[in-house]
């Protein structure tokens, strides 16, 4: 049997998405494993379902797995391309807004053109708990280092360092070991993010399940919420990522955060191997 997939990325987090519309999702973590790899599969960050909907309020359900067959809450990146996708096939129009269910819930998305994206992510939530974090002490070992943590779930969870330089000879030690921190009880997506300007900030994300991620865009919304609640950043920020750059846009808390940016296909193709 086969299976029909597009190939999409959204600032070099890339994607394969199904068409589950009228067919059921039945892949095994071991298929998707083996659809990830990169060598012998096809590769992606995450892979993406596009399904009926559960909640009557949304147009569609999108599901989303990382590389090593996890699911998780959502996908920054990953929604701004089920919205192009929907656009291609027929489904969504540009200048339309409709919302769309994750597994964490309700998101609005609003197609700007067909390979541009906004997204309303909800209000980032800095309990400790939405993040399976385990309580109020922000202060973490990492090997021998200490780091200072801000804890934010933008529907998963995220970990996020502001550090002096993102290029910091410690980060690409400190990004493993912070996502499978033992005070996080399901992992965490590790960010570490640097000042630029007030409206500026630059990102490197180490991502639960897939690794370091040229962009993630659940992680450019938590490190803007973080420094946003410090005081560090206005209310309308660039963030720039190793493969690209978003907008995201937070008043503050009892506002939803915007996250606005591209969306690209590659390719349509067909796994033999199913
Ligand atoms: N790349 C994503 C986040 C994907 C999920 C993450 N790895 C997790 O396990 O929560 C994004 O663009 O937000």
């Amino acid at each position: 049997m086969s299976l029909r997939f597009s190939k999409m990325h959204g600032i070099g987090n890339d994607f394969v998405v199904l068409d589950c519309r009228q067919q059921r999702f039945a892949l095994s973590e071991a298929q998707i494993r083996a659809i990830a790899d990169r060598r012998t599969g096809v590769g992606f960050d995450q892979l993406l379902s596009v399904e009926p909907a559960r909640d009557p309020s949304c147009a569609f359900y999108y599901g989303i797995w990382n590389a090593d067959g996890s699911a998780t809450g959502q996908c920054g990146n990953g929604v701004r391309c089920v919205a192009a996708w929907l656009h291609r096939a027929g489904a969504l129009a540009i200048g339309d807004t409709v919302r769309l269910e994750s597994p964490s819930g309700p998101v609005a998305v609003k197609l700007l053109a067909a390979d541009r994206v906004a997204v309303d992510m909800g209000e980032p939530d800095f309990a400790p708990a939405a993040s399976g974090f385990d309580g109020s002490d922000h202060r973490l070992g990492l090997g021998s280092d200490r780091v200072e943590i801000g804890v934010v779930s933008m529907g998963n969870p995220h970990a996020v360092v502001h550090l002096a330089d993102v290029a910091d000879p410690s980060v690409p030690a400190w990004g493993p070991a912070l996502t499978s921190h033992p005070r996080f009880a399901h992992g965490v997506n590790a960010g570490f993010v640097q000042k630029l300007t007030h409206d500026h900030l630059r990102l490197k994300v180490h991502e639960r399940g897939s690794g370091w991620t040229l962009a993630c865009g659940t992680g450019a919304c938590a490190a803007m919420a973080v420094l946003r609640q410090r005081g560090e950043v206005g209310q309308s920020v660039q963030v720039d990522l190793p493969g690209g750059t978003l907008q995201i846009d937070w008043t503050g808390p009892g506002h939803p955060l915007w996250m606005t940016g591209p969306a690209a296909f590659v390719y349509e193709g067909e796994w033999l191997n199913h």
